[in-house]
């Protein structure tokens, strides 16, 4: 395994030592947030206990079912919702200390983007971008260059004086992103962007948010139920299962070694290894079992190759591995590799292998004995 990518290496206390402080001063820090709204039917934990620190600069995912409270923790973080209990700072600020201008301070420096795109019918694309510049010092004629600028930033430029009805979603979106993005803010939130989208517009309004966190130097929490944006953006990911948080680490650790049942079936949706899990449902013939064979699926950091890793098993814990899927994936410029195998052998050698693949980190999920 001599991968080089930074991704692959071990995360070190200190590293995260330095994202805690980057997070407390310059970016957002949740610590024991708890959010209980009181509704018709009762109490309702949306928030329990949660902690994140989202360090100046990420790409930061946070990932849930419907329900899980993604968009809660978005509206503590700019302040639209109080909380209960915990902190929430943003660029140094506990949002529930500040005053309403103070609020409306903040809030000018997060821009927010979402799934509806929220644009006024009424406005043509331009006129959509100024509402976000009416309140600044900007004269008329100052305003009308930065929101072409803006336009220009996001790929627009033509479409200034288009409605919003003859515009695409991607195109939209675009609009909705220069608007977030007129007043220069430090944090982009973005509430399912790109849920309403084909995968391929998908695919183009991530990498403009990609350039945009290159070029502008923007932090970006996106919030998505699609573990294939966390995949193609994030450098980090929380999964957030009921109010909790279950999950935490780099974009390629969760991947490489996903720990719980939730995050290992969002995992599962993004690659062919997932694959596998529809065969077991449908009792394939493909990997029938017979007694005393198992059944693997492998995720290590790529360089070594499949056919390398399997016939190194077989020679020295004297087993056979049939390859059933393997591939390849690309995840914060990191490849991660990944294979399903079935082993076949004595118990104690299967035993064995599995033991020496963990301890060469591999990450490792026996899914039927
Ligand atoms: N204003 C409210 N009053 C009462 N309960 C609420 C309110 N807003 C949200 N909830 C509940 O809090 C929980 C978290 O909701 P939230 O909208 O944050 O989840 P979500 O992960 O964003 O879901 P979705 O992806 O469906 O938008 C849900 O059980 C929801 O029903």
């Amino acid at each position: 395994m001599n991968q080089q990518s930074p991704a692959a290496v071990p995360e070190t206390a200190a590293a995260q030592d330095a994202r805690h402080e980057s997070a407390r001063a310059n970016g957002i820090h949740i610590a024991g947030l708890t959010k209980t709204y009181i509704g018709d039917e009762g109490r309702k934990v949306a928030l329990h206990d949660v902690d994140i620190d989202i360090a100046e600069g990420d790409v930061y995912g946070v990932i849930g079912l419907s329900g899980a409270g993604k968009s809660t923790l978005v509206r503590c973080i700019n302040g639209l919702e109080s909380y209960d209990k915990g902190s929430v700072t943003v660029r140094g600020h506990e949002v529930g200390d500040l005053s309403k201008k103070q609020l409306r301070d903040l809030r000018r420096g997060i821009g927010m983007i979402f799934q509806s795109f929220n644009l006024m019918p009424s406005r043509t694309a331009a006129g959509n971008v100024e509402l976000a510049l009416l309140d600044s010092d900007l004269t008329a004629a100052q305003r009308a260059t930065r929101v072409s600028r803006l336009l220009d930033l996001v790929g627009l430029k033509d479409k200034a004086d288009s409605y919003p009805s003859e515009l695409s979603g991607g195109q939209k979106q675009r609009v909705a992103i220069a608007r977030a993005l007129a007043n220069n803010p430090k944090v982009l939130l973005s509430d399912e962007a790109t849920s309403a989208l084909d995968p391929s517009t998908t695919k183009s309004i991530l990498k403009l948010l990609r350039r945009l966190h290159d070029d502008l130097g923007l932090t970006i929490v996106i919030i998505t139920h699609q573990m294939s944006v966390i995949k193609q953006i994030c450098n980090r990911v929380a999964v957030i299962d009921h109010g909790t948080i279950t999950e935490e680490g780099r974009t390629f650790d969760v991947f490489a070694n996903p720990r719980t049942p939730l995050t290992q079936a969002f995992v599962a949706t993004t690659s062919s290894l997932g694959k596998i899990d529809d065969l077991i449902a449908d009792k394939s013939p493909l990997i029938a079992l017979h007694p005393g064979q198992v059944l693997l699926r492998m995720r290590y950091i790529s360089q070594e190759v499949s056919e390398a890793l399997v016939s190194h098993i077989s020679r020295t814990f004297g087993i056979d591995a049939n390859i059933i899927v393997g591939d390849i994936d690309v995840i914060d410029d990191a490849p991660l590799g990944g294979l399903v195998v079935i082993l076949d052998g004595a118990a104690d050698r299967i035993e064995a292998a599995i033991d020496y693949l963990r301890n060469r980190n591999i990450g490792i999920e026996v899914l039927t004995a």
